[in-house]
């Protein structure tokens, strides 16, 4: 956006002007970056529908011959006739199957284009840049439905419209051999007709975008409320919800019906101008045959020309119909780019090689989130030998969890720098590659407890899995459990305690074969025993790696090699 300066006292009228000439230019930017975004998505597509679609355009112009040959040599009998009704069952034929081709190279072309776009949108969400506002209903909305609008342009609208700017050229050039005056009406009516399809799609534009904006709106609502439902039903919102997701609704179904509204209209007023058109080349010919012009016949027809012309008419403004028909797709496609673009940009991708070395040192370093006024961690400065273990101890809210996400890419590093054996932060981008991780709030994904597991190491032997396992302490839980490691969990972990559901978390970090252990409060919601035994397990596990732990507990700092006091100062 541009800057806006405040007006100076007394310059009011000056100021709007320029508000007005800037709001301009911005409206200019933004369809032309707009238009540049909707070519590269729609380069997925091909020319091959548009060649079906003029090839269809020719097909037509045979199927008119056709009936005009059979019309001229019905009087020679069936023999006469028999090739022109050969010629109309072949044209029509091909019509049927270019039509056919057109619609399936597109949604080829449509299909290539989303997942292209898809792709894109997913990496820019796996590697958003820390601290995006980037929500998970958002993204599901983008993916599902801003996506999927993209279909209809790249699918129809981009071929029909450069066959609705080149086979009415090629309809008019054939019936100019037959009837140039008729070509010339055809042509004269085309004004009107673009004037009422500009006007049309206009008023369609404003409408489709709001209904498109309303969809969005409800279907990321509606994804987000579905992932925060324990708590809407924990505090009992569920009416406050439902009357908030109605609302959403019936001002959808109000948009959808003004954009229905504003379509039948518009396509009412163009079969208007279609019509009109065909019934004055109908009339032209009909007293032309006759004598019956009130002016001076411009040229002779014969029965056969007449025929040819009226059969051709209609096929003049099919195209443009099929454009209006496919406008809507743009429209939507213009308003899913506009939510598309605005996604933030992914993060720049990090460096392939790792560093062989696992020291760490921190120099400098403050974490600031955006729109925080405060610093999450401020000007910190520390360095951790490879093979030590590192306790951050410290007070909640004092930016320990903070510094374990910067590590992995999941906190800005506002100022300072980071070093992993020796290679800067920025270079890699996050330690994730080199690192087990088990947060503070495990992700638990819908499956097996062998598939949770899992994801720390796909590949895992059976030995190294019951080797975590037995690390972690989950064994007692698990032989408690009728299937063991098949057991199935939710995605919410159900059936999990807090200290299960770390346990787990703590032998998926254990399982993957990385120099680097990060824990981000390991011991917590365990009771004594309990955090005896993890204490005793983290002692065992951490001695060949470099470990970082997050923890408000004295007992376990008490094993690290280095304490860090954090907030200390606050
Ligand atoms: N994504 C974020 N956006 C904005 N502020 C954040 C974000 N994550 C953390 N913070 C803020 O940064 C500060 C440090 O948070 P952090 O989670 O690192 O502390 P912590 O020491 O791990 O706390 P706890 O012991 O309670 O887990 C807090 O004030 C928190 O509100």
């Amino acid at each position: 956006m541009i800057a806006v300066k405040a007006p100076a006292f007394g310059s009011g009228e000056r100021w709007r002007m320029e508000m007005k000439a800037q709001a301009g230019a911005d409206a200019r930017a933004i369809r032309l970056q707009r238009a540049a975004w909707l070519r590269g998505a729609s380069r997925q597509g091909s020319v091959q529908p548009v060649a079906a679609l003029l090839l269809d355009t020719v097909a037509a112009i045979g199927f008119a011959g056709g009936i005009a040959g059979a019309v001229a040599s019905i009087d020679r009998g069936l023999v006469a006739v028999l090739p022109w009704l050969l010629l109309i069952a072949v044209s029509a034929l091909l019509r049927g199957l270019f039509a056919m081709a057109a619609v399936r190279i597109g949604a080829r072309g449509g299909e290539r284009a989303k997942q292209v776009v898809r792709a894109t949108v997913i990496d820019g969400a796996i590697r958003r840049a820390p601290g995006s506002a980037l929500t998970t209903g958002m993204l599901a909305s983008a993916v599902v439905d801003e996506v999927d609008a993209l279909d209809g342009y790249v699918a129809r609208f981009v071929p029909a419209r450069t066959a609705a700017a080149l086979a009415p050229l090629i309809v008019l050039a054939a019936m100019a051999c037959a009837s140039w005056f008729a070509a010339l009406i055809l042509a004269a009516t085309l004004l009107p007709f673009i004037v009422a399809l500009a006007l049309a799609g206009g008023a369609a534009a404003d409408e489709s975008r709001r209904q498109f904006v309303a969809l969005a709106r409800l279907s990321s609502r509606f994804a987000d409320r579905i992932r925060a439902l324990p708590v809407v039903l924990a505090f009992r919102a569920e009416a406050r919800e439902a009357e908030g997701m109605g609302q959403a609704a019936d001002d959808l179904a109000q948009r959808t019906m003004r954009v229905l509204r504003v379509a039948f209209l518009s396509s009412g007023a163009l079969e208007f101008f279609a019509a009109l058109s065909v019934a004055l080349v109908a009339v032209y010919c009909g007293f032309t045959l006759l004598g019956l012009l009130p002016f001076p016949a411009p040229e002779t027809l014969s029965l056969a020309e007449a025929f040819f012309v009226l059969a051709l008419a209609p096929e003049f403004y099919a195209p443009m119909r099929r454009l209006a028909a496919a406008y809507h797709d743009r429209q939507a496609a213009e308003t899913a780019a506009d939510r598309l673009m605005a996604l933030p940009a992914p993060a720049a991708p990090a460096a392939t090689t790792l560093p062989a070395a696992h020291d760490l040192v921190f120099r400098n370093v403050t974490i600031r989130y955006p729109d925080s006024d405060s610093a999450a961690v401020d000007n910190l400065s520390c360095s951790f030998a490879e093979g030590e273990t590192i306790a951050l101890l410290g007070p909640s809210g004092s930016g320990k969890t903070s510094l374990l996400h910067l590590l992995l890419g999941l906190a800005p590093l506002s100022e300072g720098e980071v070093e992993v054996g020796g290679v800067p932060l920025a270079a890699v981008g996050s330690v994730a590659p080199l690192a087990g991780w088990a947060g503070q709030h495990p992700l638990i994904i819908p499956g097996t407890i062998r598939d949770n597991l899992l994801l720390g190491h796909r590949d895992a032997s059976q030995d190294a899995l019951w080797q975590a396992v037995t690390a972690a302490g989950l064994e007692p839980m698990l032989a408690r459990r009728a299937y063991g490691l098949a057991s199935l969990l939710d995605a919410r972990g159900g059936g999990l305690s807090g200290g299960e559901r770390r346990r787990i978390a703590l032998a998926r970090a254990l399982l993957k074969p990385a120099p680097l252990l990060l824990l981000d409060e390991p011991t917590a919601h365990l009771d004594a025993e309990a955090e005896a035994a993890m204490i005793a397990t983290i002692a065992r596990s951490c001695r060949t790696r470099t470990t970082v732990m997050a923890t408000h507990s004295e007992r376990l700092a008490a094993i690290a090699d280095r304490v860090v006091r954090l907030g200390e100062d606050r």
